[in-house]
């Protein structure tokens, strides 16, 4: 699905990535993990296309997107929710998702509807509403999207952003500034969407180690810009040298 080889980036004088290679494999969930400006968000971003590199590759379904802006990713079936949800207020849960479904079918060329239209499909509108029956949202579909709690934006955002129908599912800290219960939730709703069948594949970063070792098949550790493990959740979980750099600091927090 993805594969970087030896990418490095700098922000000005400041070498953020060094020569860091991932490959990520059709259907599983893959997460990115480390601490505080290890480069998890820089490398995600590489991934997307929302920043360049000065040395390396990035290939996406096979093929060298390395040059390729993040719209001509997203338009190949690259998904992307954010850390802060990106909603549009003003419209309701609802009329978000549609206008998401008219413009992956009007990018498909099957619809000749202006990228939103005032009176959407009934085919559009009841895609709309099986996801976010899906989402647990269906009894908000009429809410304004500014009216929704935080958990419920990142719930809708997602729901946008799988009407795109996407191959991989990039999701920047999908828990983020979310309480516990609200966490529980995404990563159940999370698990059910990328689930064994779906082959839908999932890079993510994450802060809460119980939200990734609830999801992820394979994990990548990221310490000053340079990937120091990868492996399973066990894997990672006996690495000595993760334990020290990152969950022993976890659990000296806990
Ligand atoms: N746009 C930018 N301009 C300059 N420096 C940046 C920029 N974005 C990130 N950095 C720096 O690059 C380094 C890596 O940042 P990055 O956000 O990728 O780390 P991270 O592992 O995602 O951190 P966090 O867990 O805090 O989100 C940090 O030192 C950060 O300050």
């Amino acid at each position: 699905m993805i594969r970087l080889r030896s990418v490095d980036k700098s922000y000005g004088a400041l070498k953020v990535l060094h020569g860091v290679d991932a490959e990520i494999s059709e259907g599983e969930t893959f997460a990115i993990i480390g601490p505080n400006g290890a480069g998890k968000t820089t490398l995600f971003k590489v991934m997307t296309g929302e920043v360049g590199c000065e040395a390396g590759t990035v290939e996406f379904l096979g093929k060298d997107v390395t040059r390729d802006p993040a719209y001509r990713r997203t338009r190949a079936g690259m998904g992307r929710t954010f850390q802060v949800a990106r909603v549009f207020k003003e419209m309701t849960a609802e009329e978000n998702v549609v206008v998401a479904i008219e413009a992956r079918l009007k990018n498909a060329g099957q619809s000749d509807a202006p990228w939103y239209s005032v009176k959407p499909s009934r085919a559009a509108r009841d895609e709309a509403r099986d996801l976010l029956a899906r989402l647990s949202l269906d009894r908000k579909a009429q809410m304004h999207a500014a009216e929704l709690s935080h958990g419920d934006k990142k719930r809708l955002e997602l729901g946008i952003t799988l009407a795109g129908r996407p191959k991989v599912l990039m999701l920047d800290e999908p828990t983020a500034g979310m309480s516990p219960s609200e966490r529980v939730g995404v990563t159940e709703l999370i698990r059910s969407i990328s689930g064994k069948g779906s082959g839908l594949t999932v890079v993510m970063t994450e802060h809460d180690m119980g939200v990734i070792f609830g999801l992820a098949d394979r994990i990548m550790v990221m310490n000053q810009g340079r990937k120091i493990a990868e492996g399973s959740i066990d894997d990672i979980r006996a690495d000595p040298v993760v334990r020290d750099v990152y969950l022993g600091k976890e659990a000296h927090h806990a």
